[in-house]
This record gives structure tokens, sequence and C-alpha cells, in this order.
């Protein structure tokens, strides 16, 4: 017999109203039954923007009146509401750090957009500090949380596709570079621009499910090596490649990234000693996934395929605010499907093609 939950409101407060808070708002207001979820719903509590207007016409085009969501021209005013559960940011990549510090102080849990932060030191102290006031903390990787990615952890754990051999995944997207502002996020290195910092961590996160996740892997970290190139309109990098060995598993990740190149239809290639497993675009939210299954150990011939496809209502992002509540709920300082260890593993990875590429932000808080 299994308990049924009470039903958890769980209280958001949204810093920043832009393109992701949009869509991360619109998804967590859906009737979670809709995706099976029956023990949580959230609710918006406060918005917080640099502009008062923009939080007013971000709750007013969002949320429903009912909802009685406060609005605020700052962002401490979230941090400070009373009636907010956790704290949800939003912001450029750089200033995801002094947000979540903040809100930390605050006492309120954080969901903090990937990249975490800019760099591993940052993420560290972070993880130290919501220890410190005993709050929830974790990174928003929420491809890890779709179901799509529990179904493929679940056909490697199973274990009919064999060990981990190698894993091709590329996250690319055409930003129109040439015409695009010097300001905007994806080129101001001010803001954390290029591409391994705003895309890197959707080929890694492939990369982390199929091998460092791997029970043989033990949870070792893998030695890296890359190269960057970068773009002369602001030094950032346009195109990013690196190679991840994982030893322990005599295994490899090749995962790229760039800014000016469309994506390709087949995103992501795992590939085991008895099969494959495809994942077509975008990576970051794919719609299904085969497995080839060989005829025979590493022959590299396809006996069978099998295609699964998935119908999310929403754009996906509703899945991880679920995980978040759960967790709060439960008492966990972090989650088990991507914890902190993940999170530093990720910048660890990123801080190292940073350096091998030459790549250093203007301003990282640490
Ligand atoms: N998970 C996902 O699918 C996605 C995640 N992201 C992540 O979300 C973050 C934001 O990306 P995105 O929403 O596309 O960015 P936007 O530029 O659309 O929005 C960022 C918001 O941050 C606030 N902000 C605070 N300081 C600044 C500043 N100096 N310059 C610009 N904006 C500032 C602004 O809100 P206000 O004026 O209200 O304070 C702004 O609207 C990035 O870290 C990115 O990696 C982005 C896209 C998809
Ligand atoms: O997280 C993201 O996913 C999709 C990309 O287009 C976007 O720039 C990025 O931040």
């Amino acid at each position: 017999m299994t308990t049924q939950q009470p039903l958890l409101v769980f209280r958001w407060g949204i810093i920043s109203t832009g393109e992701i808070s949009k869509a991360f708002v619109k998804d967590i207001l859906l009737d979670p039954k809709t995706r099976g979820v029956q023990d949580v719903v959230h609710k918006v509590a406060a918005v917080g923007s640099r502009n008062i207007e923009s939080a007013i016409s971000f709750v007013g085009k969002l949320i429903d009146t009912d909802e009685r969501t406060k609005v605020y021209g700052n962002y401490s005013g979230v941090y400070n509401d009373p009636d907010v559960d956790v704290v949800y940011i939003g912001t450029p990549h750089t200033f995801h750090y002094q947000n979540a510090v903040d809100a930390i102080k605050a006492g309120k849990h954080v969901l903090v957009e990937k990249p975490a932060t800019t760099n591993a030191a940052e993420f560290r102290s972070l993880v130290d500090l919501a220890a410190k006031h005993g709050v929830f903390l974790m990174e928003a990787m929420w491809t890890r949380f779709q179901p799509i990615a529990l179904a493929v952890k679940r056909v490697i754990d199973e274990g009919r596709i064999g060990a981990p051999v190698l894993v091709h995944a590329d996250l690319s997207g055409d930003f129109d570079i040439e015409n695009l502002p010097l300001t905007h996020r994806i080129l101001d290195p001010n803001l954390g621009g290029g591409a391994i910092l705003d895309l890197g961590p959707y080929p890694l996160v492939w990369a982390i499910i199929a091998l460092y996740e791997h029970p043989a892997n033990r949870r070792l970290k893998p030695m890296v090596s890359s190269s960057m190139i970068k773009t002369p309109l602001t030094g950032v990098d346009r195109s990013t490649c690196f190679t991840l060995n994982f030893p322990e598993l005599a295994a490899q990740a090749q995962l790229s990234c760039n800014i000016n190149v469309p994506s390709q239809s087949i995103s992501a290639t795992l590939r085991f000693r008895n099969g494959n497993i495809l994942i077509p675009e975008p990576l970051y939210r794919p719609k299904s996934f085969t497995v080839q299954y060989f005829d025979r150990p590493s022959s590299g011939k396809v006996q069978r395929e099998e295609t699964t496809h998935f119908e999310v209502l929403g754009g996906g992002w509703h899945f991880q605010a679920d995980e978040v509540a759960r967790c709060v709920r439960d008492g966990k300082p972090e989650s088990s499907v991507w914890g902190h260890d993940k999170t530093l593993l990720e910048m660890e990875i990123f801080d190292e093609v940073r350096h091998q590429g030459g790549y250093r932000l203007p301003e990282e808080a640490i």
C-alpha cells in the first residue's frame, strides 16, 4: 500500500524577468497533474526585477491575478519576502554567484540557472554557505530531470547494451553573432559570453549520465583536454571542443559547442559495447531516443532498433521544480539526481577548458 503525501504548495520568488524566467514560470504554473505529479503545486509568490515596470508586466502577462504575486523593482525584496520559500535565479551567468549568496543569506532555498556559477571556487563557496544557512541549493540542469533522461539512464543501467565506450555530443546554435549587439549575453565577456558556459552544460550532461554516473566509474573525475576558437568580435569562445577521459571505464567523451552554426539532427551518440543510443536535437530537450542493438558485442552491426517518443506538456523546465520542492519538503540539502558533486565537476571541467583555451573572464567573483 502506498501512503499519499499531503499536497505541498511551494512558493517561488523569481529573480529577473528575462527569457528563461518567463519560460520557467509558464511551466511551473501548468497543472502538475498533467505530468502525473500529485504531491506538489507551484505558486509564484514574488517577482523581482531591476525595473518595477518589467516585474509588473511579467506578472500581468504570465500569472493569474488570483495568485496575488508581489512585485519588486529590485531583487532584495524577493530575498526578504517571508512568503517566498525558494528563489529562482534567471540572471546572466556572471550574476548567479552574488544573487545566490544574497538569497542564501536571507535564508532562502535556491535554484540557480546553468551554469550555476562562472567557476568552481564560486560554487564551492555557495555549497558551504548553503550548508551554514541550512538551505537547499541546486543548479537548474533541467535536462537531467526530463523523463527522457531518466529513461536513457534506465536503459544504460539495465546493462543490455553493455559497457560504455565513447560519447559524442554537440550543442551548437546559430546566434547570428555578426549582427548581435556586442553587449548581448552570448557575446559580452562581462556576462560570461561564449559557447562553453552557455551551451557546454548540455553535451556534458549526457556524458555525465553515460560515463560519470556509470557505477564502474566510481564517481571518479575525468581528465580534460580541449581547444577553443574565439571570435574577434569580443574574444569569447565561438567554438569549443573538449575531450573527457574516464580511465576507470577506458571510455571517452568528445564534446563540443558552438555559437555560430546550427545544431545537428543527431546531437548525441552514446556508444556502448553492444549498441548505441542516439539522441536527436535539441540536445537540451530531445523528444525521443533510439537504442540500436548490435547482432553481437562490438560488431557495430545493428540488428534491431527501438525508438521511444516523449510527449511533454510545457517546455520541460517544471520537472526540476518538482525535484526542488520534494527535496525541500524532505529536508535534503541537495538533489540526488543533480547534486553538488555534478555541478562542481561541471565547473571544474569548464575552468580547465577556459584555462587551456586562454579564456579568463574579466571579473570572477572568486
Ligand atoms: N535552462 C535553459 O533552458 C536556459 C537557461 N538560460 C540561462 O539563464 C540565464 C539568463 O539567460 P536569458 O534569460 O536568456 O537572458 P536574458 O537576457 O533574456 O535575461 C536576463 C535577465 O537578467 C536580468 N539582469 C540583471 N542584470 C543584468 C545585466 N547586467 N544585463 C542583462 N540582464 C541583467 C534582467 O532582468 P531584470 O531586468 O528583470 O532584472 C534580464 O532580463 C543564463 O545564465 C543562461 O545560461 C538561458 C536560456 C535557456
Ligand atoms: O540553456 C540554453 O539553452 C538553449 C540555448 O539557446 C540558450 O542560449 C541556453 O542558455
